[in-house]
């Protein structure tokens, strides 16, 4: 299938040379890329292609990288990257049908079809079974705590002491305990993996269910303290409607997806085969510019703009108006721009919507501080160390 149509966009790209009654000039280009640049317009177009494709190849490793720092995707919305996801397999196909696609355009969509599927399993691997495993091992880790809390911290009682501690007996309980919970809750100092539980002000917040506030309840208010751990969501658990909704396009779009037998039906019906490749082409960029609208809402919900990494969307940016670029560049014949319209549209609303996400990213890092930041109910420890650099 690839190599058919490889086959199909050289012998397009020649027959366009050959039309011009102009030799394929650059070796390298018609040999490794399939294309044929025969004037500079067509070297403009082909070196803004290979941007475009070389920033798709990079954009979406700042944000990996970020989620491997911070060991959590709380900044991406995972909605948006499967919008990603589906945008591409409808790009691919769209691509393949499409008589007037550039080889460019093809390996840019293999390319980041290829790293979006990666950032979304790494997502996965931490919504699911990386917090799995931390909350587990942070399960055990708080029995560690609760154990050394209820250990009394009294020193062993020596004969030159010049204070007498009193002994056990005699005294209340709650002096031995030189920290107690309470004064842990109060302490500015983040409690041991805290950034892994609900944070609240009181104790139980902390998980220690411990004899020794009992102890302190003895003599002040009773405390009731619930340890109950509320186990937080995934965020890529809410999604279950998406994928539900994604599963089923397969069977609406089936008789779109042509294999090779279709491919020579459509060749032999040339109006059809781009009506498919157009067809694909809208659904894919319905798909990628509504993508971001949940990672606009998600920002807006949580005021912030933490574990994003904007990188993302400028490199996303400067490789749509470079694939823009491109394919205007190529041609300004109205048929081939016509052919070209999903993709130059979709190309060119992404850039004011990652325009106006940067933006955001601005307003709420720079101008508006996160006042949720600031009272640590986020992990913000995390996040700096994931921007330091
Ligand atoms: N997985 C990807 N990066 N796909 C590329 C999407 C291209 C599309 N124009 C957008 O910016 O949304």
């Amino acid at each position: 299938m690839k190599a058919l149509m490889l086959l199909r966009q050289q012998q397009n790209s020649i027959a366009y040379c050959v039309e011009e009654n102009k030799p394929c000039v650059v070796g390298w280009v018609n040999l490794y890329f399939k294309d044929c640049l025969c004037n500079v317009r067509d070297e403009f177009s082909f070196g803004f292609g290979f941007v475009s494709l070389v920033c798709w190849a990079v954009a979406e490793i700042p944000q990996i990288v970020t989620n491997f720092r911070t060991k959590s995707s709380h900044g991406v919305s995972l909605l948006f990257l499967l919008g990603w996801v589906v945008g591409d397999i409808f790009n691919l196909t769209g691509c393949l049908l499409e008589p007037a696609t550039l080889p460019t355009q093809l390996y840019t969509a293999v390319l980041y079809t290829a790293t979006t599927i990666i950032l979304v399993l790494q997502i996965l691997y931490y919504d699911y079974f990386y917090n799995c495993w931390k909350r587990s091992e942070n399960d055990s880790g708080q029995l560690e705590v609760e154990e050394a809390l209820k250990k009394p911290l009294r020193p062993q009682k020596t004969t030159d002491s010049g204070i007498p501690i009193p002994s056990r007996s005699s005294s209340r309980p709650m002096d031995f305990y030189f920290m107690s919970a309470r004064s842990l809750a109060g302490s500015s100092t983040p409690p041991f993996r805290s950034n892994l539980r609900p944070i609240a002000s009181d104790p139980s917040a902390m998980g220690l269910n411990h004899e020794d506030s009992s102890d302190d309840d003895t003599v002040d208010a009773p405390l009731n303290i619930s340890v109950s751990q509320p186990k937080p969501i995934p965020q890529s658990a809410g999604y279950g409607a998406f994928f539900a909704t994604v599963s089923g396009m397969p069977h609406q779009t089936k008789a779109l997806l042509v294999g090779y037998g279709g491919r020579k039906l459509l060749q032999e019906h040339g109006t059809e085969h781009s009506a498919l490749g157009q067809c694909l082409g809208w659904m894919m960029a319905a798909v990628y510019m509504g993508g971001r609208i949940p990672q606009i809402w998600l920002n807006i919900k949580r005021g912030s703009v933490e574990g994003l990494n904007p990188f993302m969307f400028v490199f996303a940016l400067i490789a749509n108006v470079t694939y823009v670029g491109s394919i205007l560049l190529r041609s300004t014949e109205w048929s081939k721009i016509k052919a070209n319209m999903p993709w130059l549209l979709d190309a060119v609303v992404c850039v004011v919507l990652d325009l106006f996400i940067i933006l955001q990213y601005v307003y709420y890092k720079y101008v508006r501080k996160n006042p949720s930041t600031s009272n640590g109910r986020e992990d913000k420890g995390a996040y700096w160390k994931a921007n330091k650099n």
